[in-house]
C-alpha cells in the first residue's frame, strides 16, 4: 500500500501516476485540478479518455442498461467528446447526446476512480493507455522516480483500508461540557491520511455490558460552526450528554466529513442543493453514491478498545449493519435529535426518505 499514498499525492498535485493491470499502463490523472490534457496526451502517446462513476452518468442523463447499472463504476467517453465536457463543473450538466462512446471500464479504470475517491476529489479521471511508442519514456520516468506506479488490484482497494492497521498514536484526558471525564484516544491510518478519535466518557473498568456508543462522522460546518443546514453540531453534543448519563461509554468522532466525499465535495453539493436538487441527489451529479462511508475503521478502533458489545446511539440503520458486518453486537439502538429548523428541514426530510433514517418521530414534530 506504500506506492497508493504517494500515489494519492501525486494525483491531488495534479499529476499523473501509472495504474498497472498485467502489465497494461494505464495513465491516470484527477480531472480535477488537472492543467493539461494535452500534456497527458503527449506523454501516453494515446488521447485520454474520461472514466466517469455510474452515479454522475445517469446524473447527467444517460439511460444505463442493467449490467452496467450494476458495475460499481463504468464507462468512458470517447476523447474527441473530452473538450466540451473537461471541468468538474460542466460535468454536473446534463450531457444529452454528447455521451456517445460509453464503454464499460476495466480494472484499471476502476482503480483510477477509486484513487480520486480516497484523494476526496471528484471521481473522475483522464485516462489514457501507454502506446507502444510511449513505453520506453513511461519506464525511464518510473525507473528514475518522476512517475509512481500502482497495482490495478491495489488501487481497486485502497478505500477499504487495510484491517487491523490502525495506529493507537496518542491519548490524553480532555473534560468537556457535558462529561468532564472524558478521555482523547487518537488513531491513524496506515497511510498517514486520516486520523480518527475515541473519546473514552467515564471510566472504562466500570463498565458492564453493552457499552453506549455514538459513530459521528466529521462535519467542520455542524459542529465547529453550528451550521444550520444539519443536525450535527446538536447531535454531537447531545450524544456526548447521552452517553455520559448512560454511566459512560465511547463517542468516535470520524474523519468522513460529508458523508465520505470530504469538505471540498461536500461545498460543492451544498451548491448544488440551492439549485434545487436534494442531498442524495446532489451527491449523485458529482458522481458519489449515497453514502460512500466505510466503517471498518470504526470496528478497529471499537477492537482496539476491547469493546464488542455496545447500544448504539444513531437514526441510521447502515451504521448498525455495519458494525454487526464487522463482528460488533449491536444489543440496542437508541435515537439521537438535533432540532428541527426552517434550515434544515429538507435535509433531514431527504434522509428519511432517501436515506433510510429512523427520523419519524423528529420530523413529526413529536421532539
Ligand atoms: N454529502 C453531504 N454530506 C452531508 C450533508 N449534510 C451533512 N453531511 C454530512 O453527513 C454526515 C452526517 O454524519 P452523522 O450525523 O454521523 O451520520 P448520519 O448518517 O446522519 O446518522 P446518525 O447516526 O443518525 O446521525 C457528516 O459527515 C456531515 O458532514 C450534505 O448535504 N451532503
Ligand atoms: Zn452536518
Amino acid at each position: 500500500m506504500y506506492q497508493i499514498e504517494r500515489a494519492i499525492f501525486d494525483i491531488r498535485r495534479g499529476l499523473p501516476v501509472v495504474v498497472n493491470a498485467s502489465g497494461q499502463r494505464l495513465l491516470v490523472q484527477a480531472l480535477e485540478g488537472s492543467e493539461s490534457v494535452e500534456a497527458l496526451a503527449l506523454l501516453a502517446g494515446e488521447r485520454p479518455s474520461l472514466v466517469l462513476t455510474r452515479h454522475r452518468l445517469a446524473a447527467m442523463g444517460m439511460n444505463l442498461s442493467a449490467e452496467a447499472a450494476s458495475l460499481p463504476l463504468t464507462a468512458h467517453i470517447s476523447t474527441n467528446e473530452l473538450n466540451g465536457l473537461a471541468t468538474a463543473e460542466t460535468l454536473s450538466q446534463p450531457a444529452g447526446g454528447l455521451l456517445s462512446g460509453l464503454k464499460p471500464a476495466g480494472i484499471a479504470e476502476l482503480g483510477a476512480v477509486t484513487l480520486m475517491r480516497r484523494a476526496l476529489l471528484i471521481p473522475a479521471a483522464l485516462c489514457a493507455f501507454v502506446s507502444q511508442e510511449a513505453i520506453a519514456t513511461i519506464e525511464q520516468q518510473l525507473a528514475e522516480g518522476r512517475l509512481l506506479q500502482v497495482s490495478a488490484e491495489d488501487a481497486t482497494q485502497c478505500l477499504a483500508g487495510a484491517p487491523g492497521m490502525l495506529k493507537r498514536v496518542s491519548e490524553a484526558n480532555i473534560p468537556l461540557d457535558n462529561a468532564a471525564d472524558s478521555r482523547f484516544v487518537l488513531f491513524r491510518e496506515p497511510d498517514g491520511l486520516r486520523e480518527h478519535v475515541a473519546v473514552v466518557i467515564g471510566k472504562p473498568e466500570r463498565w458492564e455490558g453493552a457499552v453506549p456508543l455514538r459513530l459521528h462522522s466529521a462535519c467542520l460546518t455542524g459542529d465547529l460552526f453550528g451550521s444550520l443546514r444539519c443536525d450535527c453540531g446538536e447531535q454531537l453534543r447531545n450524544a456526548v450528554a447521552d452517553i455520559q448519563t448512560m454511566g459512560g461509554g465511547v463517542l468516535l468522532y470520524l474523519a468522513q466529513e460529508g458523508r465520505g466525499i470530504g469538505l471540498a465535495n461536500k461545498l460543492r453539493a451544498y451548491t448544488l442543493q440551492d439549485g434545487g436538487l436534494d442531498t442524495v441527489d446532489a451527491d449523485q451529479v458529482l458522481g458519489f453514491g449515497d453514502d460512500e462511508r466505510q466503517y471498518a475503521v470504526a470496528v478497529d478502533m471499537l477492537n482496539a478498545l476491547n469493546i464488542d458489545q455496545v447500544q448504539l446511539l444513531t437514526n441510521n440503520p447502515l451504521k448498525m449493519e455495519a458494525l454487526r458486518q464487522g463482528g460488533i453486537d449491536v444489543v440496542s439502538r437508541q435515537a439521537l435529535y438535533g432540532s428541527v429548523t426552517d434550515h434544515n428541514q429538507r435535509y433531514l426530510n431527504a434522509k428519511a426518505t432517501r436515506g433510510g433514517h429512523l427520523l419519524e418521530d423528529v420530523l413529526s414534530g413529536q421532539r
